[in-house]
């Protein structure tokens, strides 16, 4: 991991709460997934191309992952990592603890709007008008959680409410209910998307697909881009690392609409080799929220900073481009 990561996880667990730096950090079941996103980077080396003269791009392919109640890491909670993300994509969580509209009116960049489908179609309309009126670019629909994933870091502390004060501010007001909970269906279907679809012209795009056959599902039902995710490992304890599952996604989407991937990227070489499988950018989930807690607008700067300064570094190393025949395995 970048060293300016670790100082900046360390500190966050310092200064977090127990309870809310394990609802970050931790996974489902007994964690495999969530060390096997970071691993699988290791297991893999590059083979730099050489003598290639094409200079050094200023692109950071990276968006912020959606993660929910940045509240819980600092007071300032989203308007911080809004106004932190500069031209970077912020994947706003539909569990955000600061409205959409203010997520939107703190950025000075794109803002995408994370959506879980809710059984209530109306309800999910609403959101998706929200979201649409703040001014939202895309909506991503997260799609692996069918269910609540069991984290038992969380069940172990009887960690299942936010603290009184915090709420997830989306859900405020909806269809006559004062402030509705965030509900997961396995009922939901692609029959739904195609409702999203019908509702909104919003670019979709699904996050949390892992078998290639769903990315071409999605790829048919007109999603804008598919992001290879399992969550962080909070999901399903079974799952392989999101990198893993990255090249079947990227040969069966064959090119048709990007795929990012997240999971595990914890470095500017974590980004070049996901770019290298194939991703067109790579999503940061955790590494936002040690920042946030660490230091707030200042310390998620950083994260974007330090690794956009070593994904140029990395880039400029293998000759500026990055491909699929200069990955092999480390033996
Ligand atoms: C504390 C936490 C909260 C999360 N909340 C959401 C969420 O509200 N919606 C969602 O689609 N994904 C959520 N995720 C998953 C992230 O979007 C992302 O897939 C994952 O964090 C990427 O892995 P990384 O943390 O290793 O970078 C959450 C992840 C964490 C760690
Ligand atoms: C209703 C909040 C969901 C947050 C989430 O997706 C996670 O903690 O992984």
């Amino acid at each position: 991991m970048n060293p300016v990561l670790a100082e900046l996880h360390d500190k966050a667990r310092a200064v977090l709460d127990p309870v809310h730096y394990d609802f970050f950090a931790g996974g489902v079941g007994d964690e495999v997934v969530l060390a096997d996103n970071e691993a699988a980077f290791r297991r893999l080396a590059l083979l730099p191309r050489v003598l290639r003269g094409n200079g050094i791009s200023q692109d950071l392919p990276v968006l912020i992952s959606p993660t929910a109640f940045h509240r819980l890491a600092h007071p300032d909670g989203e308007l911080a990592t809004a106004r932190a993300a500069g031209g970077t994509t912020l994947v706003s969580s539909m569990a955000s603890t600061v409205p959409i509209a203010e997520v939107v009116a703190a950025a000075t960049g794109p803002v995408w709007f994370q959506l879980y489908v809710q059984p209530d179609m109306d309800v999910t309309e609403a959101l998706v008008r929200r979201a649409e009126r703040a001014g939202c670019a895309a909506l991503v629909v997260t799609v692996d959680s069918p269910v609540f994933g069991r984290h038992r870091r969380d069940i172990a502390h009887g960690f299942h409410d936010l603290p009184a004060g915090l709420a997830a501010e989306n859900m405020r007001d909806l269809a006559g209910v004062a402030l509705r909970n965030i509900e997961m269906s396995p009922a939901v279907s692609w029959e739904h998307l195609d409702r999203l679809r019908d509702v909104t012209t919003l670019p979709l795009w699904v996050k949390g697909v892992l078998h290639p056959q769903d990315a071409v599902l999605a790829v048919g039902h007109g999603v804008a881009g598919v992001v290879v995710s399992n969550h962080g490992g909070r999901q399903l304890d079974l799952v392989p690392a999101s990198l893993d599952a990255l090249p079947a996604v990227v040969d069966a989407v064959a090119g048709r609409v990007p795929v990012v991937l997240d999971g595990g990227v914890r470095s500017g070489g974590d980004i070049a080799l996901a770019l290298a499988l194939g991703a067109s950018a790579v999503g940061i989930g955790r590494p936002v929220l040690w920042g946030l807690a660490a230091d707030g607008e200042q310390g998620v700067r950083r994260v974007l900073d330090v690794l956009r300064d070593e994904y140029r570094h990395v880039l400029a190393m293998c000759g500026g481009e990055l491909t699929r025949d200069m990955v092999v395995a480390r033996c």
